[in-house]
């Protein structure tokens, strides 16, 4: 067994020399969708085959790919996530090495099962109830108190724990905040109020097993956007990771106190169809800089901001938003932010080896559209903006102990 997020080392030996042989994996999501991947490779003239070392001559990803099993991995059903759901069950990866180079027809020489956890040994989940906050805290197995990080998730809310469970691996007390669609939270999100950000911030910056002062925040895509609203209007926040998020209000209206930003105007004569039949909203939002009443206002915040950009996101213009962000900062005085650009990545950059989600059901938009990102740069981008945001949050927030 390991951490989904930890790289595997895969072996096969006892193969004739220069044996051409298939790998597959397969993995089924907790709603029992498939999702698999497939692989060519030749034996070396020991009989033997180290992915490490050797280079996939074809199938679904090519050249010397060690994880290439695991992120290469497609849904049996299109447009299909491979979302975690209950982090306390690993996801089983079924791995089978065939003869020969025809991935359904070879004889089947050696199976695998191999358990990928969310939660690394001793890390502990602690739902959350607090006031009107729902959310779920996971703790590191070490003794605290350890730098708190919220994380938020986007646009279709619920609770997803599986990128907190496995940062708290790394050191971190980190809560996965619900804000909507979830037990009694509002079922839409037409109106975020800072109110309940807020009230989720203080039980994190007073819980004895975290240590301020201050926090960080972890957030992607709509999340990303609440996220920078909390660093404009909140207290507390000292460091922030955003991944493809906005420098305006969409879709919802942001509220604090008597303050409130409108969201920026859809304009649906820009919204593409692709050949494949998707929609591409990349155009489908006015500019901030025309409807400057959406902007958030980050002008106002202290916390150290580093933004991880995915230059291929067809949900909507991250970089953009990513550099009018270090732009209306440094005009004001503030630091100039980390910006981290990703070519030919897409707008879910998620934690290492979950498949390219390139293509989708979009929840405000209520139909499939791009989301953009070529799988072998994403899947690149995935490992190093995980490791990049731990080291940022590490040296923000102060180190493991
Ligand atoms: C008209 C306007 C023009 C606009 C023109 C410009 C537009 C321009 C817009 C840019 C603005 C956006 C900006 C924010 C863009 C983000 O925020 S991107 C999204 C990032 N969000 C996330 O990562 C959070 C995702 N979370 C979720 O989606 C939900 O929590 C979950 C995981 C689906 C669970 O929710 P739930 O309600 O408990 O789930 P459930 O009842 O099982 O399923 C709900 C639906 O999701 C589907 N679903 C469930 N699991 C999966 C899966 N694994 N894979 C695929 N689908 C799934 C189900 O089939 C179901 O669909 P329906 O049957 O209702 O059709």
């Amino acid at each position: 067994m390991s951490c989904w997020d930890e790289p595997l080392s895969i072996s096969v030996r006892g193969m004739a020399p220069e044996q051409p042989v298939t790998l597959r994996t397969a993995l089924r999501d907790e709603t029992g969708k498939l999702f698999r991947a497939h692989a060519r490779y030749r034996a070396d003239p020991h009989g033997e085959l180290d992915l490490a070392r050797a280079p996939a001559l074809g199938g679904s990803f090519a050249g010397l790919e060690p994880m290439g099993l695991l992120w290469a991995m497609e849904p049996d059903r299109p447009f299909w996530r491979l979302i975690k759901r209950d982090v306390q069950t690993p996801f089983v990866v079924e791995l089978e090495v065939l003869d020969g180079h025809e991935p359904d027809d070879g004889r089947l020489l050696a199976r695998a099962v191999h358990e990928r956890h969310f939660m690394a040994p001793g890390v502990r989940r602690v739902p959350v109830r607090e006031g009107r906050v729902r959310a779920t805290l996971f703790l590191p197995p070490e003794p605290g108190p350890y730098p708190g990080i919220v994380d938020l998730f986007g646009v279709g809310g619920g609770l997803l724990e599986y990128r907190a469970s496995l940062l708290a691996g790394k050191g971190f007390a980190v809560l996965a905040l619900a804000y909507y669609n979830y037990d009694d939270l509002p079922k839409n999100m037409d109106a975020m109020r800072m109110e309940y950000f807020e009230e989720a911030v203080n039980y994190l910056l007073s819980h004895p097993e975290v240590k301020g002062p201050g926090i960080g925040l972890l957030g992607i895509s709509k999340g990303g956007e609440l996220g920078l609203a909390m660093a404009s209007f909140l207290k507390g926040i000292k460091a922030a990771v955003f991944i493809n998020g906005s420098v305006a209000a969409v879709g919802n209206t942001i509220y604090y106190k008597d303050e409130t930003i409108p969201p920026v105007s859809f304009l649906r004569d820009r919204i593409k169809v692709t050949k494949d039949g998707l929609l591409d909203v990349v155009e489908g939002l006015q500019s901030p800089l025309v409807e400057t009443k959406s902007v958030i206002p980050v002008e106002r915040s202290d916390t150290i901001f580093l933004f991880l950009v995915g230059q291929d996101d067809h949900n909507w213009k991250s970089e953009f938003y990513a550099n009018e962000i270090s732009k209306r900062l440094q005009a004001h005085g503030k630091e100039k932010p980390q910006i981290i650009c990703y070519p030919e990545a897409g707008h879910y950059i998620e934690p290492p080896y979950f498949p390219l989600y390139k293509a989708g059901m979009h929840v405000l938009v209520g139909t499939n559209i791009i989301f953009g990102g070529e799988p072998k740069p994403h899947a690149m981008a995935q490992v190093d903006a995980w490791q990049q945001l731990q080291t940022f949050f590490h040296k923000h927030l102060g180190s493991k102990n």
